[in-house]
């Protein structure tokens, strides 16, 4: 298999610079009209599905939306994965995994293995127990192709206790996040598979992004207040490795097919405005 940095690279390239994510709250389901049930989640990832899957170059589904279910919610998650892998999209799932080293080996077989229900190109991952407690699941990403994003700098205020605590050396434990990762990427072409997330609410906090050649995924956008004019001042030297994600920021345009295509295409042109010539 092809890296998940090249396919990612490929993919905003011929379909524009940013990442939708497939967040099914229960308060969009009420506002497309839809229970707040197995059918209704169901009915709203279709609807996705078949507004976007051609046009966006990587999905985001959140797996909290789809647990909430149970079996029957993520038999629905694997129905959409496949469908949007088979319409040509990347799928990174944001399931935010981090555990001990032996666990981290199931959760990469439950994701990052081609024989897996729930195969996926990339996943999300918290590096809470370290990053190198992470390394299963990296092996399996490095062997499959896939890509996995690691928690650095989130969009969420209560997390810069933790992430700017400064270490012995003086870094930032985000930054220690940020340097294990562009060790991983060092060297790759034309981009490392492990990722990072940065929050698009987060300013300007003085982290260097400059080295980690792989993608930094940027949440926050839209309904958290970030703003596409925003990543330059919070990416600086990243700027051209940015992958802007928004969820309900498209979600809330559907349920008409026009609605959600023309947000994206709204977000993609803000987008490659933002990062200059896009996602290169
Ligand atoms: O890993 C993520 O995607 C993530 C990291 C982060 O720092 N902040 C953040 O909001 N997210 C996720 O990004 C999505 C944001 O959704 P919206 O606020 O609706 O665009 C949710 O699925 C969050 O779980």
């Amino acid at each position: 298999m092809e890296s998940f940095g090249a396919r990612l690279r490929r993919a905003t390239m011929e379909r524009g610079p940013v990442c939708v994510g497939i967040d099914p709250h229960a308060a969009l389901l009420r506002q497309w009209g839809l229970p707040d049930d197995v059918e209704g989640l169901a009915s709203f990832g279709q609807t996705v599905v078949d507004a976007l899957a051609d046009r966006v170059a990587i999905f985001k589904p959140q797996s909290a939306f789809f647990e909430r279910f149970g079996s029957q919610g993520l038999a629905v998650l694997e129905s959409i994965i496949r469908q949007l892998r088979n319409a040509g999209a990347l799928v990174l799932l944001d399931a935010k995994r981090g555990d001990v080293g032996s666990t981290m080996g199931a959760y990469a077989s439950a994701y990052l293995e081609p024989s897996s229900p729930m195969y996926v190109d990339a996943v999300t991952a918290s590096p809470f127990l370290g990053v190198g407690a992470l390394g299963p699941m990296f092996d399996t990403a490095r062997r499959n192709g896939g890509g996995v994003f690691v928690l650095a700098l989130t969009s969420n205020p209560e997390g810069r206790t933790v992430q700017h605590a400064k270490v012995a050396d003086g870094r930032t434990v985000a930054q220690t996040v940020i340097d294990e990762i562009s060790q991983l990427n060092r060297g790759a072409e034309p981009l490392g598979g492990f990722g990072l997330v940065v929050g698009a609410t987060i300013g300007a906090t003085g982290h260097d992004l400059s080295q980690v050649n792989g993608p930094l995924l940027a949440p926050g956008l839209g309904a958290q207040g970030g703003a596409a004019e925003d990543l330059r001042a919070v990416f600086g030297k990243g700027l051209s490795l940015v992958l802007p994600s928004y969820s309900r920021d498209v979600l809330a345009q559907g349920p008409a097919v026009s609605g959600l295509r023309d947000a994206v295409a709204r977000v993609q042109a803000e987008c490659r405005h933002a990062l200059g010539v896009g996602f290169e």
